[in-house]
């Protein structure tokens, strides 16, 4: 039997694939996993019990992985799972900036017992005209999931668009419209683009990464979008932008006291990936990691663990050894195992940086002894029994 817990609402589709070998715990003491979504869980203290978190979404932000993964939790995201969602918003993020659509519904709600509203609706419709977004220069920094999307959304719609990423995946790469424009500086998109939207994830490298420089380089007028992360931008110096008019319009999906309520800036309380199909997209592949994990062992869509796996173990056991990526392991787990007489049927070794994952098939059940034998080796963080 397995327990889990969640630290933030999961779409029922998803927790309907847990079978009755799992168990919903209300406080986190003996879970094996959790799930989540944006709750934070840097200052939390997880029980040794816990062996997986799940992400049910793209940002690991509110995770702390490097800790996870010294101790041998494994960390999954749902890559792709609500791009979609994200992507639709971004478009109604670019119509709201271009055209006053929120005064002009406010403007309606404001003057509704007004005998005349039609007459004055048409003497006053001027106040909130705008522009269309066909055949502006889109910026895209960050070509993932969620920009590769809205790059050909945008194409489609008619705008010219630029896309940066130097870190692309081959996959991303494919799904992109062949209209996208490959630039390979960040400079090229601010000289060029009257929309800029950024899509990638907070780490040390991108905090902040749109400041008072990079600001100072973009067109006069320019609207800035950010439904990524309020922290890639310099909000302080973006409010100075905004209030010199060399930024035309902020639109973000992050609410704290600098953006709030300020005037030019467009604040949705992280809408992206608030939609119902989204919601259950991430659920379900949250699930299905955390029980392929959980029973067999295997890891896929781990942020810092490798992807490993071996499907349904055929064997008699099957043991599961997060440990360093360092030298010399593998032959230390096979002389433990092999002193004991247990024959490895079958056996693989992943890395991802400094962290690595074995899973070994084994034709005989391994004593305690042996396990705590790989328990007590130098750089192993957590040995498992999957079977
Ligand atoms: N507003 C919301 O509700 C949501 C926000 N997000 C945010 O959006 C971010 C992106 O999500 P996905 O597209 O699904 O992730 P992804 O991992 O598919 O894409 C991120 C892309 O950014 C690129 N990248 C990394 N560093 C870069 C840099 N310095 N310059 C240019 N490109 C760089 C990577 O190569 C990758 O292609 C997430 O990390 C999360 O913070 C994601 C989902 C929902
Ligand atoms: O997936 C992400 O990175 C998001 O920002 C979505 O967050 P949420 O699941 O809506 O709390």
């Amino acid at each position: 039997m397995f327990q889990y817990h969640c630290l933030n609402p999961i779409a029922e589709k998803g927790l309907g694939l847990f079978n009755e070998e799992y168990k919903k715990s209300e406080d986190l003491q003996e879970c094996d996993a959790v799930l989540v979504r944006s709750a934070k869980m840097h200052d939390m203290e997880l029980p040794e019990s816990v062996k997986v978190i799940a992400r049910a979404g793209a940002g690991v932000n509110n995770i702390p992985v490097k800790d996870c993964a010294e101790k041998g939790v494994v960390v999954f995201n749902t890559p792709g799972a609500n791009a979609n969602g994200v992507k639709e918003l971004v478009l109604a993020g670019m119509l709201l900036a271009s055209r006053d659509i929120v005064g002009g519904i406010e403007w309606v709600a404001k003057e509704k017992d007004q005998e005349d509203i039609d007459k004055l609706a048409e003497k006053q419709k001027k106040q909130f005209a705008g522009c269309e977004i066909m055949g502006k220069k889109l910026g895209i920094i960050g070509l993932g999931a969620i920009g590769a999307m809205v790059a050909n959304a945008a194409s489609a719609l008619g705008m010219e668009v630029y896309g940066y990423d130097p870190y692309i995946s081959i996959d991303a790469a494919w799904n992109l419209s062949r209209t996208i424009k490959h630039i390979k500086s960040l400079d090229e998109i601010y000289s060029q683009c009257d929309y800029i939207t950024i899509h990638v994830p907070l780490l040390d490298s991108t905090k902040e990464m749109i400041n008072k420089e990079a600001l100072d380089k973009m067109k006069d007028g320019v609207v800035l979008l950010n439904f990524a992360r309020d922290l890639l931008v310099d909000e302080d110096a973006l409010i100075e932008a905004l209030d010199s008019g060399k930024v035309k319009k902020y639109v973000t999906d992050f609410a704290n006291h600098t953006v709030a309520g300020h005037k030019g800036i467009l604040v949705t309380p992280h809408l992206g990936a608030s939609t119902e199909e989204s919601e259950e997209n991430c659920a379900v592949m949250a699930v299905k990691e955390v029980r392929d994990f959980l029973e067999n062992g295997n890891i896929k869509n781990s942020v810092n663990f490798p992807n490993c796996d071996m499907g349904t173990c055929v064997a008699v056991g099957r043991i599961a050894i997060c440990h360093k990526n360092i030298p010399n392991m593998i032959s230390q787990f096979t002389k433990i195992l092999g002193a004991e007489g247990l024959n490895i049927a079958d056996m693989t070794n992943k890395s991802k940086g400094e962290y690595a994952y074995t899973l070994i098939d084994l034709e005989s059940t391994a004593s305690k002894e042996a396990l705590d034998e790989l328990k007590a080796i130098e750089g192993v963080s957590r040995v498992r029994v999957v079977k």
